[in-house]
């Protein structure tokens, strides 16, 4: 027998968009249904997908299928990719009420929805990484360790790897999920900032700089090549920042793996803008930006087929590929799972916008991961480059600071 969606309770007027979201997000919460909730870039919506469960494979990123997509750096048992198929969809528009998909959401979904207030205990409710801790590296170490891979570069085995680590702290008294998120929002308005709580695989909150895959509504795909990292130090501006040749170089290596990615395809009609100096919180990058009209060009799947040779990018893995991630295999002590995997929201509002997910921090029910990697070339630096993870932590981790002992 089929089962119908309820309709949606009715919302009190003076409900906003965004108390909508957040009560959207903790009713999936106490359902134990998986949620993403998210803010693009230089937007004010909270938009949100709640799911009856995942998928284990991405439809393709220009339709007909609707969803968000949360994948890993490398697909394994604890780490799958995950597509949340959106059986709810709120835009996070004024006078709009979330879309129903075809699948229908269980009751108790429905009844925590309708007498949820807005503030409300989420403390020990959202999922975690069942394997429980993450291991994180002493400075030393980290440092040995870019000195091993710096010499494996000098020796001309690699051109670039990005090495990451993590950090973990307590979680202070009265932590606010929903607030930190909040916080985020307020804090990057150019980033993208989700929050992904998905049952048996865990919730992660982030503000990444870094677009993967976009398909808009007018069938344009766009991507950018992101690397060199520089603190945004007081009164310099993106406009009078200096590069290094180091930081020159790596981000050329992601440049040009984007172009080896469209000739691969033969598809020599794309636009190329950049390289330029972008902030991103308290740190600024290079990027170029690249752009192709679909239709125009004749390649109609290109968000699928760029996804599939772009991920991971040299901004994450490095050059050549193959060596790359295999070192990082051999040097890193944590699985990263889902950081330097992508997400986002998958043909929603006829859009797709998939991004890298860095200046991430995993949840634990009463701990907090951040991670964070940087680009090694023959001429890094492995104190700075410890120095350079750490300010990429602070991103997300300086929201968790009253924890800090
Ligand atoms: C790998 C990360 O950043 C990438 C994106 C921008 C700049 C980067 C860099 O300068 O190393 C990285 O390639 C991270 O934030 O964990």
């Amino acid at each position: 027998m089929s089962q119908e969606n309820p309709s949606i309770p009715p919302l009190s007027a003076d409900t906003s968009p965004g108390e909508t979201a957040h009560r959207l997000f903790q009713a999936a919460l106490r359902a134990q249904l998986p949620v993403a909730l998210w803010r693009l870039p230089n937007t004010q919506e909270v938009q949100v997908v709640v799911a009856s469960g995942v998928q284990h494979a991405l439809p393709p990123m220009e339709g007909p299928q609707k969803g968000f997509a949360f994948c890993p750096f490398q697909v394994s048992a604890s780490a799958p990719v995950t597509f949340l198929p959106a059986d709810l969809y709120f835009s996070g528009k004024a006078g709009t009420a979330p879309e129903l998909g075809d699948t229908v959401l269980p009751t108790a979904f429905w009844a925590d929805f309708q007498k949820s207030g807005l503030k409300t205990d989420l403390a020990g409710k959202w999922p975690s990484h069942p394997a429980g801790t993450v291991p994180s590296i002493a400075r030393d170490a980290f440092e040995k360790t870019v000195s091993t891979s710096i010499k494996s570069m000098q020796a001309g085995c690699l051109e670039k790897v990005v090495l990451s680590r993590t950090k973990t702290l307590p979680l202070f008294e009265g932590f606010d999920l929903l607030h930190a998120f909040t916080q985020l929002t307020q804090l990057y308005a150019t980033a993208f900032v989700s929050l992904v709580a998905i049952p048996g695989i865990g919730t992660w909150l982030g503000a990444t700089p870094e677009l993967l895959v976009q398909v808009d509504r007018h069938r344009v795909f766009r991507t950018v090549a992101l690397a060199g990292t520089q603190p945004l130090t007081d009164g310099l501006t993106p406009a009078d920042a200096i590069w290094r040749q180091k930081e020159i170089e790596e981000q050329a290596l992601v440049q040009r793996y984007i172009v080896s990615c469209f000739r691969h395809l033969r598809l020599r009609e794309y636009v190329e803008m950049g390289p330029r100096t972008v902030r991103a919180g308290n740190l600024l990058h290079l990027r170029t930006d690249f752009s192709a009209a679909m239709d125009e060009v004749g390649f109609l799947k290109l968000g699928t087929q760029m996804l599939e040779l772009l991920h991971p990018t040299s901004a994450v893995g490095g050059m050549p590929k193959a060596a790359a991630l295999q070192m990082i295999g051999q040097l890193e002590l944590h699985e990263r799972r889902y950081y330097s995997g992508y997400l986002g929201p998958v043909q929603l509002g006829q859009e797709t916008h998939l991004f890298v997910n860095l200046r991430c921090v995993e949840l634990g029910q009463d701990t907090v991961t951040a991670y964070a990697g940087a680009g090694m070339t023959a001429d890094s630096v492995p104190a700075k480059e410890w120095v350079e993870t750490e300010l990429k932590m602070q991103t997300v981790l300086r929201l968790f600071q009253a924890s800090e002992s």
